[in-house]
């Protein structure tokens, strides 16, 4: 049930081969970068290649189901090159990989029988680094050593007869990061990314096979799932996922990083939130004023303004938005930082009582023609002001219905990150 790595591996090899393009037809692929143009082997085509003077021959055959690929090597060489061949094809690929150093992003299609396996692949092209998510730095560094650690840790994982994964839960409210801070590590780790939407999961054991379908130096994801299980919008039962993150099924493959979000833990089943299931938890709060300082000078180029003092105060108020909220007006009135600075010191009054919607708030932003802020800022014509945003009341009425206060706690749950690191090894 799982893809043979070992097809991957020479498919990869076999189209960077230069002998691909002197045959007589091939398939054309446009690359990631511009002007790239990729060749892929063909059904029936035949592609040469040479290796400790003997020629080898490979040809693609497609059926219905399945994808094959067929050496033909001459009777009087294969004992002598079949196996040493077949490692400079792994090595090859390894170094085509390293060259490669794309992180592809994987989605889960409906069920199309015809189709082989259930995977789809995109290039991961997030701009989202560890570095631009605005958060504080003391946990970015501990989670940035957490994650070396795992990577280095085989050997220890292995002593302790423990699959070789790691599981992290980011929670917090709508717009915080999560899921840009998702995409700057796996960019950290050099992972590909499998995605799984839990809508177009058929049953249990179809998640089972989504896992078995995944490769090692993978980060698996799974977005709002406290929504999937309080709403119940997925055909996976609760213990679907459990054993999805620490059954038995889990152990089919290693260097896996597990990463899971939600906007609260509170509803959760706490079976679902123990160590082993979650190994790291990590919090995502709303804008404070250290991160705001953050924002507004990736977003505006400021690291000191006049009115940084008076936007100090409205936090310590405790009023607060997301950084998604904060950068979409940043972003809006980049022209101007005086008219942005102003324009969220006038959204953080009006949301002045420190509580707030916890809805998918910024992900609506675009959705309002209020004008509010028009008067506000003073800047009629600005993109921001016509089209960017609603006035919190509005939000409020809007998605209000669920209320949260804006706590701040460093949550990382650096107990066990911790005790597990002094004793790993170095
Ligand atoms: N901490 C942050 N630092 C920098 N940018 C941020 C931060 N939080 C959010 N943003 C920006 O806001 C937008 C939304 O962020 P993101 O999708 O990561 O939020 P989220 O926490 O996943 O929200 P949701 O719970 O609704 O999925 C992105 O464009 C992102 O760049
Ligand atoms: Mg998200």
């Amino acid at each position: 049930m799982q893809e043979n790595q070992l097809y991957r591996r020479v498919f990869a090899y076999l189209n960077s081969l230069s002998s691909i393009e002197d045959s007589d037809f091939a398939n054309l692929f446009s690359g990631n970068k511009s002007n790239e143009i990729n060749l892929f082997i063909d059904p029936n085509q035949i592609v040469v290649d040479t290796f400790l003077s003997a020629r080898v021959y490979w040809s693609c055959e497609r059926g219905s189901r399945s994808r094959a690929l067929v050496l033909k090597i001459r009777r009087s060489d294969k004992r002598k090159i079949l196996r040493p061949y077949l490692q400079h094809v792994h090595a090859m690929f390894d170094e085509i990989e390293q060259r490669r150093k794309e992180v592809k992003l994987y989605i889960n299609a409906g069920d199309e029988p015809e189709r082989n396996g259930r995977w789809r692949s995109i290039p991961f092209t997030h701009p989202s680094t560890i570095e631009t998510v605005a958060m504080d730095s003391d946990l970015k560094n501990k989670i940035k050593s957490d994650l070396e650690s795992f990577l280095k840790s085989k050997q220890y994982y292995h002593r302790l007869g423990r699959v070789w994964k790691r599981s992290y839960l980011l929670y917090g409210p709508s717009g915080t990061g999560k899921s840009s801070f998702i995409a700057g590590m796996a960019k950290f780790l050099c992972y590909d990314v499998y995605d799984i939407d839990l809508s177009k999961v058929i049953n249990d054991s179809d998640l089972k096979m989504l896992l078995l379908q995944t490769t090692n130096k993978s980060m698996i994801v799974i977005e709002d799932l406290d929504r999937y299980l309080a709403e119940k919008s997925t055909a996976v039962s609760l213990s679907g996922i459990l054993n999805f993150m620490d059954g038995i099924i889990s152990c089919c493959g290693e260097e896996r990083v597990m990463v899971f979000t939600m906007n609260g833990k509170d509803r959760i089943d706490p079976t679902v939130l123990r160590p082993g299931r979650i190994d790291v938890h990590i919090y995502f709060p709303l804008c404070d004023f250290s991160a705001f300082k953050t924002l507004a000078n990736s977003h505006l180029g400021l690291k000191e303004h006049k009115l940084f003092s008076q936007i100090e105060e409205v936090f310590q108020t405790g009023s607060s938005l997301s950084p998604a909220e904060i950068g979409e007006i940043m972003i809006s009135n980049r022209t101007s930082p005086s008219r942005a600075l102003k324009c969220v010191i006038s959204a953080l009054q009006t949301n002045g009582d420190g509580s707030r919607g916890m809805g998918r708030v910024g992900q609506r932003l675009g959705e309002s023609t209020s004008g509010r802020f028009v008067e506000e800022c003073g800047e009629p014509g600005s993109i921001f002001c016509r089209e960017g945003v609603h006035t919190m009341k509005e939000f409020r009425k809007l998605y209000g219905l669920l209320r949260m206060r804006s706590g701040r706690k460093d949550s990382m749950d650096l107990d066990s990150v911790e005790k597990e690191n002094s004793k790993q090894e170095t």
